[in-house]
Parts: C-alpha cells; structure tokens; sequence
C-alpha cells in the first residue's frame, strides 16, 4: 500500500528517462537538423505558390524530412564511432563516451526513423521517396562510408545529399522536379565547402590524427581559402541567379546581395589574413547565412508577393 504504485514512475526514473532521451537526440545532430528541416519547409513553401498544400501533406512532409535527415545522422554517428572516439571535437559524443552503449542502438535507432520517413514519403508521392533514399546514400553510402577516409573532395561528392531536403520540400507538394527548386538545392550544396572547410581549418589537427583528408589537412591554408572562396562566390552568383530564374521579388535580391556580400567579404578578408580563429568564425556565419537566405525566399514569396 506504501509501496510505488505499478506504472508510477519515481523521479529518479523520470531522470533517467530525460537522460536517455537526451542522448537519443544529441546522436541525431540537432542543429543540423534544424536547418536541414528548415530548407525544406521553404522548399514547401515555395511550391505552394503555385500548387495547393494542404495541412496533412504539410505535416507529414514535415515529420519525414526531420525523422529522414535524424535518422541519417544517427546512423552516420554510428559509422564514424572510431574516429569520433579520437577526434577532441567530437569525443564527447553520444557513442564514444558511451552513454549509448552498445552502439548498435544508435545504428537500430537511425535505421528505424529512416524507415518510418521512407514510408511517410513513399505515401506522398514517389519523386519525394527518392530524395530521401538519395539523401541516405549520398551521406551515408558515399560520403561517409566510401569518400570521407579516402579524398579530400568527399564533401563534395557526399554534399548533394545536404541539398536534397530543399527538393525534398517542393517534390512532396508538387509532386515534380522542377527548375526552381533544383537552383536553391544546388545553393546549399554549394554552401557546404564554406561551412566545412572554415570548420576544418581550425580543426585540422584533429582531422589528421584520424587520417580523414579533409582539404586543409592536405593542401595548405591558403589554397584552401582560395577553394572556398571559388565556391564563395559560385554561391553568391547563384543566389543572385535565383532571382532572375523568375519567381523571387526586390525582397529577396536585396536579402541575397546584402547577405552574400557580408559572406563574400568575410571570406576574402580571411584570404588575405588566414588566421584559425577567423576561420572559425566564418563556419560560424555559414549557418546564419543560409538561414536568412531561405527565410528571404518565405517572406518574399508568402508576405510580400502574397
Ligand atoms: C557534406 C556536408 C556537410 C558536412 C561535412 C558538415 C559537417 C559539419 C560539422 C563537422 C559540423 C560540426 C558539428 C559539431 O558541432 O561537432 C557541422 C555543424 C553544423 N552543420 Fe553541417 N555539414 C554538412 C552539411 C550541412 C548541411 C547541408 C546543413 C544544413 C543545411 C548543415 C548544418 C549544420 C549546422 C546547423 C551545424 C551546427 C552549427 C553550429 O554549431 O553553429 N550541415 N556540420
Ligand atoms: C534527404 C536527406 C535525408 C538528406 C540528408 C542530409 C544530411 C543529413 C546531411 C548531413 C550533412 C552533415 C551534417 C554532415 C556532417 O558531416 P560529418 O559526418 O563529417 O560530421 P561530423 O564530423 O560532425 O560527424
């Protein structure tokens, strides 16, 4: 009578549940995440200016590309478990520090969200399950299994996958590849090398005691910050291109000239004054970027041209 009731959790239970769950979460990247789900709701977005959206589809296109890109990134914890386990960036993740023991059940975790994201996909329409079957093997099967132990491009090659939940948004709405959206899914791809390399210029170290040939393990700094800045300014051009492919209003253009001067310009500095912490800085930037280029497509398309 005293006793704790059946189905009555006590608080350190409840402690140990949040824990878990906690861990849970961190093994899928979060923050990557995020951003990732947020270039496919403007994907959707974007299509829903010219095609009907209805709530179901918003929400189940939703919970697909945050369970498939979740799922992938559990699962690439999983594969890269013995050089996070070295690396200092990443040594206190989930896996190494053992608080998911064994790591199978990252792996099973991953696999199971990926599944149920290929079915709700697969449910909306089939150009839609492809992009989040090419999602998996662009980052998982390319990138992190065959490319990024082996050559200093694999960001390249495993990058397409980053652009894939932008077509991934406009595809579950409308059903259909079309121009738009393969220009701001290629705008993310080639984001990528400015927000990777930045990062692995101050992480170099790290990268080489693992083996992993990121670009500024194996070239110097300089020719790396030149790469960048070539990708740099390909994005920028793009960006600017979105807006004369057509459907993009002033908003977005101004959005799109200020942002990718402040990146442009930052870059270029860092060329002409490479210095880690500063390189640092500029992978922080990345991400802000390309969330206010996205939002810039939003506000266009659904406040200002509405
Ligand atoms: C091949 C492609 C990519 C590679 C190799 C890559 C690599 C990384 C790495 C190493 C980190 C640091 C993670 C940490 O905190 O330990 C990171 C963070 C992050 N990545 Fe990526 N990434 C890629 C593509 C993307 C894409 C496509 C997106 C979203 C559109 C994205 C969004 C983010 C975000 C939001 C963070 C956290 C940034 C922060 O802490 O300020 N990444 N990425
Ligand atoms: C449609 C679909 C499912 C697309 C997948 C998109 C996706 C999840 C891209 C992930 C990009 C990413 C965060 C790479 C991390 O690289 P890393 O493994 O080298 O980073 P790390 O060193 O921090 O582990």
């Amino acid at each position: 009578m005293y006793g704790n009731p059946v189905g009555v959790k006590t608080g350190s239970q409840v402690k140990n549940w949040l824990y878990t769950a906690k861990n849970y979460i961190e093994v899928t990247k979060p923050r990557s995440v995020f951003l990732l789900v947020f270039t496919a709701l403007v994907g959707m977005f974007l299509a829903a200016a010219e095609y009907t959206m209805s709530m179901p589809v918003l929400l189940k296109s939703l919970v697909a590309i945050t369970l498939a890109c979740s799922g992938v990134n559990a699962v690439s914890c999983y594969v890269d478990r013995d050089i996070d386990a070295i690396m200092e960036r990443t040594r206190q993740r989930p896996i190494p520090s053992g608080r998911i023991a064994p790591p199978e059940k990252a792996l099973v975790w991953g696999l199971a969200q990926f599944l149920v994201a290929s079915v709700i996909a697969l449910s909306l329409n089939f150009a839609s399950f492809v992009c989040i079957f090419l999602g998996m093997l662009g980052y998982v099967g390319i990138y992190s299994l065959w490319f990024k132990r082996k050559s200093a491009w694999n960001i390249i090659l495993g990058g397409f996958s980053g652009g894939l939940p932008a077509l991934f948004g406009w595809t579950s709405v409308s059903g259909k590849v079309e121009l738009l959206p393969v220009l701001i899914s290629l705008l993310v791809v080639l984001w990528i090398p400015n927000h990777i390399w930045n990062l692995a210029i101050f992480y170099k170290d790290d990268y080489r005691k693992v083996g992993v040939p990121m670009l500024p393990v194996v070239c110097n700094t300089k020719r790396t910050l030149l790469y960048i800045l070539f990708t740099v300014i390909a994005m920028f051009a793009l960006s600017i291109g979105i807006y004369f492919a057509g459907t993009m209003g002033t908003f977005y253009l101004v959005s799109a000239i200020v942002c990718g001067f402040v990146i442009a310009a930052g870059n270029i500095y860092l060329f002409f004054a490479p210095e880690q912490k500063k390189a640092w800085f500029l992978y922080k930037l990345s991400s802000p970027y390309l969330f206010l280029i996205f939002l810039a497509m939003i506000i266009d398309h659904h406040i200002i041209l509405a």
